[in-house]
């Protein structure tokens, strides 16, 4: 793959961008970048990164290899009756928007476009993101290919069926957030407990690390591990017990089927 450009330079782009630079998957020359208006947002990434903005009056879309969509669901009937115009059939088409489809967008570019579908999430930023890809119908195998060599310089790849794109988004896409809010909870009670604030967040975060890592390195499930840090009558099963009395397993499981529910939802309004 020779020349990639990102339409659309928020958050998540910037956190792909950064992955393949600093891995050196593709050389920043070779990465261009566009937004609708915001042209600081651009300078602003081409100077941290070494990479190209796109420039209108002597790029043209049809001579990139691989276009990124990178922008929100919104206006994305738009986007694609202007991309179809000027891309040709052959080019990949990466999209990281949440909740569109692979076959809307086979639908609205050309005949048998090569379209790949991407849910990564926040934690791109420092390569341990948790990315799911969907495969489209006229993908090939060198797209495949480079599309996960490019997104392993993020975090952790899986390729799953496009049918279980809305529960992955319900939970690895949105899962930094509930985490999050988990975490600002508890940092809250451990200052009120005259816990210095700057130990308090590490200790959390040290905290969370430890159990995601014990899960991915010690071949124990979750349930036996919870088991592990809980004697009996002690101090934990006192907080599992509050937890399950206040509804904590309920609150997760509604958690995610709300943001998979929301995510289903948004997809309807661009069903083909
Ligand atoms: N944030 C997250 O946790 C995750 C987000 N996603 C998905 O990634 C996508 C991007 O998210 P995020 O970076 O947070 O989004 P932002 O809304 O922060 O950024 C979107 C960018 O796209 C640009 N843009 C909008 N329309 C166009 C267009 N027609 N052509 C070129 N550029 C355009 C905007 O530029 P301008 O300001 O000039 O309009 C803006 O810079 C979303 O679809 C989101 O669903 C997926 C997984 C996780
Ligand atoms: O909530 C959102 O809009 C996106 C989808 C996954 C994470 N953030």
């Amino acid at each position: 793959m020779n020349r990639l450009l990102f339409l659309g330079a928020g958050p998540m782009a910037e956190a792909i961008i950064s992955g393949i630079v600093r891995k050196e998957i593709m050389p920043g020359t070779s990465i261009y970048v566009k937004n609708r208006q915001n042209q600081d947002r651009i300078e602003e990434l081409v100077a941290k990164y070494g990479i190209n903005g796109f420039n209108p009056e002597k790029d043209q879309l049809d001579q990139f290899d691989m276009i990124i969509l990178a922008m929100q669901p919104n206006d994305i009937g738009e986007v694609c009756r202007d991309l179809k115009q000027k891309i040709h059939p052959q080019q990949l088409i990466i999209s990281i928007i949440s909740s569109v489809s692979t076959e809307y967008f086979e639908e609205h570019l050309h005949q048998q476009q090569p379209i790949i579908r991407v849910m990564p999430n926040t934690s791109s930023t420092i390569n341990e993101s948790a990315t799911a890809i969907s495969i489209g119908k006229y993908v090939e195998e060198k797209h495949v290919n480079f599309t996960k060599t490019m997104l392993a310089a993020i975090g952790t790849v899986y390729v799953i069926e496009e049918s279980k794109m809305d529960i992955f988004t319900g939970i690895a896409g949105c899962g930094p957030a509930y985490f999050y809010a988990f975490m600002e909870q508890m940092e809250t009670l451990a200052v009120e407990h005259d816990l210095p604030i700057e130990l308090a967040r590490n200790m959390i975060a040290q905290t969370i690390l430890g159990s995601a890592k014990m899960v991915l390195l010690s071949d124990e499930d979750p349930m036996v591990l919870r088991k592990h840090v809980a004697a009996p009558n002690g101090p934990t099963e006192a907080g599992l017990f509050a937890l399950e009395a206040f509804g904590g397993k309920k609150a997760i499981i509604e958690a995610v089927k709300a943001a998979t529910e929301r995510s289903k939802e948004i997809g309807k309004l661009f069903n083909v």
